[in-house]
């Protein structure tokens, strides 16, 4: 294995080359839990941990190393490296920490596609992709949509799934697979490629293990197709977060890409309703909401069916859900400022 095999490329080994980081080895973070790393190299998978300076100067959650990151280390001990830094990210996936509202939190960075999956079962729902989709606009990471369990429906269903996903999602390519016959599989392979980096997004039960089993080769993730225990279907995590894949490419799941939602969106809405913002700039009013205003070009498209009524729909609801984060942002920060003036004035007035 090489570095090139987890990822490494050429614009990597020039930042380490500009930013004289040459006395340092190169690794790529596979797991975190709580400050604890693993940092994988073509050799070893080491235990890392991060230098006091990092720590220091570390701004916030996000300057700390997360699954995906390429970072600077040096081997302290046989099986122990320090983290010395990070390197810049090329994407980023991030969402609504738990717990803290308006908080980001990295889930994992340097993916290169995201398989949005899928199942044609009762899962299938458009709207579904449109927010995966979405996230990965926001994240800057490229969509496939990968289709699964075709081996329940037949050909005439699958195309007309098909349709109606291109109807509502253009430029996307989307791929039919099953893991119970295998179908599709050979195409599937193909587009996976050496020193990409990809995810699995989609709901609980779409087949993302089994899938990522059929894919590597190995039993890594355990599947629950018949438990008795009350948490029914749960699979087992393993360890590893990020593995490459027995003929190549890289594949990252960890249990955060399970829960991911949408995060802050803006951008990423304005490419999954290009249709819809393009339009909107026909409305009468610059601030229009496009719900009840007359003369709303978007309003006339959905009448006139030019654009999807459900597809407009989902992007009320993700406007209305994008504006309640911001406005949680705002409010966080408002806090912390006027925390910040009472420190301030707290100061002053001792001095006085
Ligand atoms: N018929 C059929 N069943 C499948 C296929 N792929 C997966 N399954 C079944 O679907 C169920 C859920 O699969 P998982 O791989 O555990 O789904 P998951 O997306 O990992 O779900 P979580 O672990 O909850 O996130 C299991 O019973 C699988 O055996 C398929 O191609 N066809
Ligand atoms: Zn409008």
């Amino acid at each position: 294995m090489t570095l090139e095999d987890l990822g490494y490329n050429l614009e990597l080994e020039n930042y380490r080359k500009d930013q004289n980081l040459e006395c340092f080895g190169v690794g790529r973070v596979i797991s975190e839990h709580k400050e604890r790393y693993v940092v994988k190299t073509p050799e070893k998978e080491y235990e890392g941990e991060i230098v006091g300076n990092l720590r220091f100067t570390a701004q916030n959650r996000s300057d700390f190393p997360a699954v995906g990151d390429w970072v600077a280390i040096s081997e302290y001990d046989n099986n122990k490296v320090l983290i010395h830094s990070v390197f810049p990210r090329k994407t980023i996936i991030e969402r609504q920490a738990v717990g803290k509202q308006g908080e980001k939190q990295i889930i994992a960075t340097n993916i290169d596609y995201a398989f949005i999956v899928q199942a044609v079962d009762r899962d299938f729902n458009i709207n579904r992709i449109e927010r995966y989709l979405t996230l990965c606009n926001t994240s800057k990471v490229k969509p496939i949509i990968i289709l699964n369990k075709i081996d329940l429906i037949n050909d005439s269903k699958l195309s007309e799934l098909v349709s109606k996903i291109q109807e509502r999602i253009k430029q996307v390519l989307i791929i039919p697979i099953s893991n119970e016959s295998q179908k599709g599989f050979e195409k599937f392979k193909t587009i996976i490629e050496k020193g990409n980096t990809y995810c699995l997004l989609g709901s609980s039960g779409v087949g993302k293990s089994t899938l990522l089993n059929n894919l590597s080769g190995k039993q890594l993730m355990k599947t629950n197709t018949i438990s008795a225990s009350t948490n029914k279907g749960r699979h087992v995590t393993s360890h590893r977060e990020l593995l490459v894949l027995e003929n190549s490419g890289i594949l990252i799941d960890n249990p955060g890409m399970r829960e991911v939602g949408i995060a802050d969106s803006k951008d990423g809405l304005e490419i999954t309703f290009n249709a819809i913002i393009e339009l909107s700039k026909d409305c009468k009013f610059k601030d229009c909401t496009h719900t009840t205003e007359v003369d709303c070009a978007v309003l006339k498209a959905v009448e006139s069916g030019e654009i999807d009524k459900s597809s407009y729909e989902n992007f009320l609801k993700m406007e209305r859900e994008k504006e309640h984060f911001e406005s949680t942002i705002a409010e966080a920060r408002k806090k912390d400022k006027d925390f910040g003036k009472m420190i301030k004035n707290y100061k002053k007035s001792n001095k006085d």
